[in-house]
């Protein structure tokens, strides 16, 4: 099999998508079923709908079991892969990896619940990666969830250059498996891809932007009582004499 060489001039966006059923689990004791689906695939079109405006992007992959998301992919220009789609986060975005490896496309990698992402932001991650000189060499450029835990955007060249292992706090963890493959790694922090959601107190958080995107409309309109029951549930929920908060 051949292997183009990879430039940080080609750069594809690899998006994971669970799909339909079984996403936002997290979010369970705040939204029930349906309400988790919808604001699965509300976030999920957001996302593609910024990355189909980024024009420093030549391609946006999505990885996906779920014929709803894949269709939702297609409107928006997106192609779609099925390939290792339901391995988890982690599996889904080495498939599409070795993809654009093939291809010589570099990669970046984000999650479909960044409610707050902007064209901007992308093009931002992209910038520093071109600034610190990937073309060419291969390079690691990853912008942190704003706890500093989770990794929302990974751009990479060439498209494997790093083993990515997601999880729980996988932000530090990246950034010693770029080291260990001899690549000092960028950072940048970008508040619009900073902000994810994955627990309730997140949802709080995005509910008090009034965010003007189908996610924003879906959460406005899950009601008027709805912020006060969050409330409710996090008060609960916080350790006994701290205040409800991350
Ligand atoms: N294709 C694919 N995408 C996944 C898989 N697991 C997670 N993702 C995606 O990876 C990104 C980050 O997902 P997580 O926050 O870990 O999972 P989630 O379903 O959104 O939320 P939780 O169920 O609360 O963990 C989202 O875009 C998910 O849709 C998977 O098995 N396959
Ligand atoms: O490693 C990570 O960044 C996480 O797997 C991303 O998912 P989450 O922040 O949505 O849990």
């Amino acid at each position: 099999m051949s292997i183009a060489p990879a430039s940080a001039d080609r750069i594809c966006a690899v998006v994971p998508i669970k799909g339909v059923v079984g996403a936002k689990q997290r979010l369970a004791a705040a939204l029930d079923a349906d309400q988790r689906s919808a604001l699965a695939m509300a976030m999920a079109e957001d996302v593609l709908e910024v990355l189909a405006a980024v024009p420093e992007l030549f391609r946006v992959l999505v990885v996906t079991a779920d014929a709803t998301v894949a269709a939702l992919a297609s409107k928006y220009g997106a192609e779609v892969t099925d390939a290792q789609a339901s391995e988890g986060h982690t599996g889904a975005v080495t498939g599409g990896a070795r993809r654009l490896v093939r291809e010589g496309f570099s990669m970046i990698t984000l999650p479909g619940d960044l409610p707050l992402l902007a064209p901007a932001d992308v093009s931002r991650v992209i910038a520093a990666h071109r600034a610190a000189g990937a073309d060419g060499h291969p390079g690691f450029t990853i912008a942190p969830a704003r706890d500093f835990q989770g990794s929302n955007a990974i751009l990479m060249t060439p498209a494997d250059a790093v083993p990515l292992r997601f999880g729980s706090n996988s932000f530090y963890p990246h950034l010693d498996a770029a080291r260990a493959q001899g690549i000092e790694p960028t950072v940048v922090e970008v508040p619009g891809i900073g902000f994810d959601i994955d627990e309730p107190q997140d949802l709080a958080d995005f509910l008090i932007t009034t965010a003007q995107t189908r996610a924003g409309r879906l959460v406005a309109d899950f009601g008027p009582d709805f912020s006060a029951r969050l409330a409710a549930h996090l008060e609960r929920a916080a350790p006994a004499g701290m205040e409800a908060g991350r």
